[in-house]
């Protein structure tokens, strides 16, 4: 049961009977790991709905959480010395077993990287490095011309490869991005401090401090290994930061930007052993969050029964862009690409990568007002979140949502060349655009700091894919299930994929 508050009797509960004693709320707990996303179906259509919080059971805080309705996102805009997502950001990702250095993840510097150097007026200049990366990771991962057939590939594992091999370009710049055995320990790396986290958080938490050290054994590991290749590459790039002769002009990678923060912050920051872990603590998002929106899309594409019809219309959009631009290796280019970036929201739409999202605790200030004499006040330990996944499947909101409807965010605003997203006044709701009705990259003020660089890199992997391959579902990805709050990736669906000729 959750800790005693005088607002769990005052609210509406999903997953245990009103009143329910120890037993009934230790069993809806347990249930979570494998229900979480049932029991969230039931609260958003009983209460939700209706505008009305409710109390979800979850073994993440061994107790309940307040689902808020969707009219309060508006908090979001609040700042976060007063409703602050930090301490669930920390508890979902488990950093406190997974990652060694307390200072890295409490003191999140590297995000000021993100939020400069991703930046909407930065990320530009990105775009003709990245361009530069896609043929070899495809050819390595899905293989090259005259290979008859084509090969077939397992989805989920040679989409994130791809992804991995151009991001980790921006990572750690040349010539260590070209490093197999970096290639292969970040993505070891990612795969191991999610799949961790999800199952130390699947544990009841009295016995985390016990079982989550020997569930993070093996990210630790990862750690150890990914470290001794980083530190030197992290040094090397220290010495020429320092050498004015050795730098060029180009954009940089993020080795050189956390260079840049650590000294500006104070000299224990500017040691290569910090600074190579935060490059640890950002892998994850390059390698496994951006292979996530991929790795869907494609898939989402090419099963869909409207997928001839999707292909030829994105790959004529592609094609002309690409002459127009003379390739597809500039901002601007990429920016034309209306019915890819539609296809790509929509699929995002429909995959989120949890079920809760947007995670709020009262640190200070106004309480949070749930009507009817409800409060939730600094100090109360209550948690709130909002049920994402709900919204972007809601009829009321989205027509047909269960269907993928690659052109659903660029349709109306088709010109009659297709050449923009302005239509009568309207613009295009883009990938980047977050909405009440669209949260995969968060609301308001703490709104993912890393999309636009998303976008640009989903965006030009998924027109390499249509421009150069024939694609075949073999094996369609089976229904999308849950892990508490966590979406499990389509670990077993098969493409057979041919370079065309
Ligand atoms: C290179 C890839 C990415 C980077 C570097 C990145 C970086 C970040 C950072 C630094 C924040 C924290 C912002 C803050 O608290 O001020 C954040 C928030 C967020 N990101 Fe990303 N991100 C990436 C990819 C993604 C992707 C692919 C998704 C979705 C599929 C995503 C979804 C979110 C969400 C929902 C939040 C808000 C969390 C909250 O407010 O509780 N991010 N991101």
């Amino acid at each position: 049961k959750p800790p005693h508050h005088e607002l769990w009797d005052k609210i509406d509960t999903v997953g245990v009977r009103p009143g329910g004693g120890v037993i009934p709320w230790a069993l809806a707990i347990a249930r979570s790991v494998t229900s979480m996303q049932e029991t969230m179906r039931e609260g958003y259509d009983r209460f939700s709905r209706q505008g009305r919080p409710f109390a979800l059971p979850t073994m993440w805080t061994g107790g309940a959480l307040v689902v808020l309705p969707p009219a309060m996102l508006h908090l979001l805009g609040r700042p976060r010395d007063e409703l602050s997502s930090f301490a669930a950001l920390l508890d979902n990702a488990q950093f406190r077993y997974l990652m060694t250095d307390r200072d890295v993840w409490a003191n999140t510097i590297h995000f000021d990287v993100v939020r400069r150097d991703l930046a909407p007026r930065n990320v530009g200049a990105l775009a003709g490095v990245v361009a530069g990366e896609w043929d070899a990771a495809f050819r390595s991962c899905w293989g090259g011309e005259g290979e008859g057939e084509g090969e077939v590939v397992n989805a989920w594992d040679s989409m994130v490869r791809v992804i991995a091999r151009a991001a980790l370009r921006i990572m750690v710049g040349l010539p260590g991005c070209r490093d197999e055995n970096y290639l292969e320990q970040s993505r070891l790396y990612a795969n191991a401090v999610l799949v961790d986290a999800c199952f130390i958080n699947c544990l009841p938490p009295a016995i985390r401090p016990v079982v989550g050290p020997l569930i993070a054994f093996r990210a630790r590991y990862h750690q150890r290994q990914l470290m001794k290749i980083l530190v030197p590459m992290v040094e090397e790039k220290m010495r020429q930061y320092e050498d004015k002769e050795a730098q060029d002009d180009g954009p940089g990678d993020v080795i050189q930007w956390l260079i840049r923060v650590a000294k500006s912050h104070s000299p224990e920051q500017m040691t290569a052993n910090k600074i190579a872990m935060r490059v640890l603590a950002l892998t994850s998002m390059f390698v496994f969050a951006i292979g996530w929106v991929f790795a869907h899309a494609v898939l989402d594409i090419y099963c869909s029964p409207s997928r001839d019809e999707f292909v030829s219309t994105l790959e004529a959009e592609c094609r002309r862009v690409s002459v127009e631009h003379q390739g597809l290796s500039t901002k601007e280019a990429i920016d034309a690409l209306y019915n890819v970036d539609s296809a790509v929201r929509e699929s995002m739409r429909l995959n989120d990568v949890m079920v809760h999202l947007l995670p709020l605790d009262v640190v200070s200030g106004d309480a949070i007002d749930l009507g009817e004499g409800r409060r939730i006040t600094a100090g109360s330990g209550i948690r709130t979140v909002f049920p994402a996944q709900m919204i972007h499947m809601d009829p009321a909101i989205y027509r047909n949502p269960e269907q993928f409807d690659a052109f659903r965010f660029s349709r109306e605003f088709d010109g009659p060349r297709q050449t923009g997203p302005r239509q009568a006044g309207k613009r295009q709701q883009l990938m980047t655009t977050v909405s009440t009705s669209f949260l995969p990259f968060g609301y308001g003020r703490h709104a993912c700091p890393g999309r636009w660089f998303v976008a640009q890199m989903v965006k030009q992997a998924l027109a390499h894919v249509l421009l150069n391959y024939d694609v075949e579902v073999t094996k369609r990805p089976g229904k999308r299930t849950s892990m508490l709050n966590f979406m499990l990736p389509p670990q077993s669906a098969e493409m057979r994929v041919r370079r065309k000729a």
